[in-house]
């Protein structure tokens, strides 16, 4: 654990050339930002640039520094040392003007229940200065965009989770922001609705240029839509880049994955791809562990660590190169059958756990 958090790098900080050319386009700008409460170090010199246009997701397990890190940014909380700057603005200096370019989106969004989304939006415009008129046009506009045209004039209170979030994101949006901050915008919503809360969240970034902070602890929607991710633990970004870059970059990591389906599996032939030169781990899947080792009692076999000699299993082979051909010509050789391959990329998931919770990718199961 301790070797994977001094390992931390700083992938989209390799050099003070990148440094400065993303300093000229950046949005966002944190240098040594540090937030203390009494000897906790909530936030631990956290230095990073958010590029105009960019979704960046800042990811971490609960309790990491995310809102911590978020209120320093908006200027609602003043950092113990360090600089945050959005927009060319200074956020605990000019807390306002950041306001006025900033929409922040928290967990625990609120609105007044007894209004229709409608009036809530017009309500928001109206406090940011839109006149009546404009106000009117943009909310219908941006309720058609997030698909909440038909429920513009239900009450709030009578919203679900993910429309809620859906009218969150459109309050957001209605003073025409430079940069959206969203904290854990998908908590409490239903696959479906995070993946098209997650679509409309990119589309809208992409089709306004709006550069997009998304706060989460969930691996795979931040994996969907974010350029580029920070890994955020205790306080501290131990990595951030693409996800090309923190696989290449978390040094030695395994950077491929082939998922073998096989019929003969056994600890033999798990020894052979384990042989096989540049493999880092073989692991079966949970399920399909489950299932073997169903099939071997049934067949009266004791676990001995031969496995069963027809057992079909599907097995994930992880490397720093790519071995498929080599993975498929060990299989095939040693006589078991190969019925199936997949490769598949190294996911954030992997690294998140190897990082956050120090372990592999042993028995996992995606
Ligand atoms: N006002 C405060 N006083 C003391 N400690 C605080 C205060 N606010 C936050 N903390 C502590 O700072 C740490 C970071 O909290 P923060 O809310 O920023 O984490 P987070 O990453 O957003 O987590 P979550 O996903 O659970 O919201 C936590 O240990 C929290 O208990």
């Amino acid at each position: 654990m301790d070797a994977a958090w001094n390992a931390g790098v700083n992938a989209g900080f390799e050099d003070a050339e990148t440094d400065r050319a993303s300093q000229a386009s950046s949005v966002i700008e944190l240098r040594g930002l540090t937030k203390k409460y009494g000897d906790f170090t909530a936030v631990d010199g956290l230095d990073l640039s958010i590029r105009q246009g960019e979704i960046f997701g800042l990811l971490g397990p609960n309790g990491a520094g995310k809102t911590t890190t978020i209120l320093m940014m908006l200027g609602l909380t003043e950092p113990t040392a360090g600089s945050s700057t959005v927009c060319g603005l200074d956020s605990t200096r000019q807390p306002m003007q950041v306001k006025r370019r900033v929409g922040y989106m928290p967990d625990d969004i609120g609105f007044y229940e007894d209004r229709s989304g409608l009036d809530n939006l017009v309500y928001t415009a109206r406090l940011n200065g839109v006149p009546e008129k404009e106000a009117r046009e943009r909310a219908q506009q941006l309720l058609e965009k997030v698909g909440l045209a038909e429920a513009a004039r239900k009450k709030t209170g009578a919203y679900s989770r993910g429309m809620r979030q859906r009218l969150g994101l459109a309050d957001v949006l209605i003073k025409r922001p430079d940069v959206i901050i969203l904290d854990e915008p998908t908590l409490g919503i239903d696959p479906e609705g995070v993946r098209e809360l997650l679509v409309l969240i990119r589309e809208m970034s992409r089709n306004e240029g709006l550069t997009v902070l998304l706060s989460s602890h969930h691996l795979h929607q931040v994996q969907q839509i974010c350029d580029r991710v920070g890994l955020f633990v205790k306080g501290r970004l131990i990595a951030s880049g693409d996800l090309d870059t923190l696989s290449r970059e978390l040094d030695g990591g395994p950077t491929h994955l082939v998922e073998l389906d096989v019929a003969g599996w056994s600890s033999a032939l798990e020894e052979t791809l384990l042989s096989v030169e540049g493999v880092l781990s073989v692991s079966r899947s949970e399920a399909d562990a489950l299932a073997g080792r169903e099939a071997d009692a049934l067949a009266g076999r004791e676990a001995d660590g031969h496995g069963a000699p027809n057992a079909a299993a599907t097995v994930r082979v992880a490397s720093s190169v790519d071995l498929t051909a080599q993975l498929a010509a060990a299989v095939v050789t040693s006589g078991a059958a190969l019925r199936g391959l997949r490769r598949t990329r190294y996911g954030l998931d992997d690294i998140y756990h190897r990082y956050f919770e120090g372990g592999d990718s042993h028995g996992r199961t995606h």
